[in-house]
């Protein structure tokens, strides 16, 4: 037993891991030992979560399979909807997350079986019915009819078609796969160590899901993606704005704001000091959106805020930085942001929850007792 602490468990190797290996040396991240680059330039979403599961790429026909086993899990039960139907439609969007998991875990007949093979089929459950969630939930907050599911779409295809009620410009349903793919894994960040925790006393997959959503939930973590899009709300859009303006004023707020001893969503990683590896990728599927919508000015104010922050303190975007304007430019609201981090680390999430489990050791840290000494009444 050692008596240092480490605030956060900063740099603390907690155990091993299979799934994915980030490399802040060399910037890189690889899932299963491939580049997230090279999976996001030549994989459906469908084929990279079948990747995180099993460890191996799938066949053609694994991939049929999954293919096939997605598109007839897609639609929600009848439970789920009411118990969504009964939260007010202005609670976080993560809370309908979050509470749809725990409805879909509680009305699964073997939600109480953790075998390897059924951990797998409720994996690849939620993985299917997560998009009509937040499909679901941003069409009630804008009032609209819920839209089934089609069964000739992929998954982004699909999920698009689900929110929007229209097919969606295969330059758009690129830019989400994309996103989807990057959002999918990273090793034991905050979320993904509470799924591992809760699965470490061998409670259930749902369960284990359901607290990782709380912890995505906050801004230090996923919620910086909604954060990041409020900054830029905060600043001002104008579609009309020329790219430079927009770019003049957001580095005037950014100086400001660091000014102020800011924290400014969307910068810095606990892992990668020397830039995200994820960003260069999502970043052009950013490029691509802002040229598909004609949104120029986006870019002024991704480019102003990101050249202040360098300049002031070296500190340098996150994934969540160029994740929030691209589903902003697509249509989603800013509140749904996180929710659509949580349809892609389903996967990360699952595949850590079946590892932890086929090798489990109680997590239990112990804690340096700073209160008073012993006293008596
Ligand atoms: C997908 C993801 O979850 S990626 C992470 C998403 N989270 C965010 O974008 C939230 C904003 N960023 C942060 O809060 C941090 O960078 C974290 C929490 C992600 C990592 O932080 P840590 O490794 O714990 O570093 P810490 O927060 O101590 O920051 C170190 C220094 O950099 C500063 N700093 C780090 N990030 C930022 C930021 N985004 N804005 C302003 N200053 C920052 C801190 O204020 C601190 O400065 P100090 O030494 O003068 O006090
Ligand atoms: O690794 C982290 O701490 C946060 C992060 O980037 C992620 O979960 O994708």
């Amino acid at each position: 037993m050692t008596d240092e602490i480490r605030k956060g468990l900063a740099g603390v190797v907690a155990d091993t891991t299979a799934v994915s290996k980030v490399n802040p040396e060399t910037n890189s991240l690889l899932y299963r030992g491939y580049p997230v680059q090279e999976l996001a330039a030549n994989l459906s979403f469908e084929e990279v979560a079948l990747l995180l599961w099993n460890g191996e790429l799938p066949s053609a026909t694994e991939r049929d399979e999954f293919v096939e086993f997605e598109r007839a899990h897609r639609r929600l039960d009848d439970a789920v909807r009411t118990a969504i139907d009964l939260l007010p439609t202005d609670c976080h969007p993560m809370d309908v997350g979050r509470t749809a998991v725990s409805v879909i875990g509680a009305n699964d007949a073997e939600s109480e079986v953790s075998t390897p093979e059924v951990e797998l089929r409720k994996a690849k459950e939620l993985f299917a019915k997560f998009p009509a969630v937040v499909a679901y939930d941003q069409r009630r907050r804008r009032g609209l009819e819920p839209i089934e599911p089609r069964d000739d779409l992929d998954y982004s295809q699909n999920f698009l078609w689900m929110t929007f009620g229209e097919e969606a410009a295969p330059e758009v349903v690129e830019a989400f796969r994309v996103s989807m793919v990057l959002y999918a894994e990273h090793s034991f960040n905050a979320s993904t160590f509470t799924a591992r925790v809760v699965t470490s006393t061998l409670s259930d997959l749902h369960s284990a899901v359901t607290a990782a959503i709380g912890a995505l939930k906050g801004s230090l973590h996923g919620g910086a993606n909604e954060a990041v899009m409020h900054t830029f709300e905060e600043i001002g859009i104008d579609p009309d704005e020329s790219r430079e303006d927009a770019a003049a004023r957001a580095k005037a707020w950014m100086e400001d704001a660091l000014a102020k001893k800011k924290k400014v969503m969307g910068f810095g990683h606990r892992v990668y000091k020397n830039g995200d590896s994820r960003v260069p990728t999502m970043k052009d599927a950013l490029d691509a959106m802002v040229e598909h919508y004609g949104r120029q000015e986006m870019m002024g104010l991704y480019d102003g805020l990101e050249a202040a922050m360098s300049e002031a303190k070296g500190i340098l975007p996150n994934l969540d930085y160029p994740a929030g304007p691209t589903y902003h430019l697509m249509g989603f609201d800013t509140e749904m942001f996180t929710p659509l981090f949580i349809a892609s680390r389903i996967t990360g999430w699952t595949a850590h929850i079946r590892e932890q489990r086929a090798d489990n050791s109680l997590i239990r840290p112990v804690s340096a007792y700073s209160g008073p000494d012993e006293r008596h009444l």
